[in-house]
């Protein structure tokens, strides 16, 4: 589904990304883990071609985007949500449906964000900005699921939200795999990993320094030692 074979990319004066090849297969969930600065969210944002590619091939159901624009990626099934959730605050939670999900008829886009997370219901006047946290969240996860992607990227999916609204966020992770959409998700909790990874890369210095099932991530211990770029001593 999703290839990124040798990719190198990042900011002017600052490559980021060195030699990062990894799939994602359809139904699949893939998960990055690495240290602050390692490179995860421009990892990220390399598969949505949100960056121009220095070196290497992107991929999507084995048809090179490489060089497509972004929106020409978007239209092709691959959806980015990025870590500030890319929602819009000032608008309505109704309007923020709607606009993302241009080409479905009617109130179907609403129908649809409602149908798997009822709290919306509650909340199509509001302003997406006034939502909790968990709350915009799963209307970004919404938003990204009405668009009919094969590919969904999610940055931090995790960060800053209460124990059973993470449940909640996996739990539509978990259907939407089954569904057959490829995720690929930056995660820091390594629990969650464990729970719901097929399989996980583990980034460090831009370069993947680990790649495997969760089970083979090994101990906590091993796990600091990746990041340290050292086996610890048992
Ligand atoms: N817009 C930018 N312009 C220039 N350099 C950037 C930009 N965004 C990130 N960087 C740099 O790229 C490197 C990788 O950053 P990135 O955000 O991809 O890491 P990360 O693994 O997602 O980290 P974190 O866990 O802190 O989000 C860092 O050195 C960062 O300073």
């Amino acid at each position: 589904m999703l290839e990124l074979d040798s990719v190198a990319a990042g900011y002017p004066g600052n490559q980021v990304l060195h030699d990062v090849t990894l799939s994602v297969g359809a139904g699949e969930v893939v998960a990055l883990l690495g240290p602050n600065g390692a490179g995860k969210t421009t990892l990220l944002r390399a598969a949505a071609r949100a960056l121009v590619l220095r070196d290497g091939r992107l991929r999507l159901d084995g048809r090179d985007v490489t060089r497509s624009s972004p929106q020409a990626v978007a239209r092709a099934g691959i959806c980015y949500v990025p870590e500030g959730r890319g929602i819009f605050p000032a608008l309505t939670v109704r309007d923020n449906l709607l606009l993302f999900g241009r080409g479905l008829k009617g109130n179907d886009a609403v129908d649809r964000a409602v149908e798997v997370f009822p709290f919306i219901t509650h909340r199509l006047a509001n302003r997406a900005g006034d939502l909790s946290g968990g709350e915009r969240q799963m209307l970004a996860l919404a938003r990204a699921w009405l668009t009919r992607p094969k590919v969904v990227l999610l940055d931090e999916v995790s960060m800053g939200l209460a124990p059973l609204i993470v449940d909640d966020v996996y739990a539509f992770v978990r259907r939407i795999a089954a569904e057959g959409i490829a995720l690929l998700i930056v995660e820091q909790y390594v629990n969650r990993i464990r729970e719901f990874a097929d399989r996980v890369h583990l980034l460090r210095g831009g370069r993947i320094s680990f790649s495997g099932t969760a089970d083979e991530l090994g101990s906590d211990e091993e796990i600091l030692g990746h990041y340290l770029g050292a086996t610890l001593p048992a």
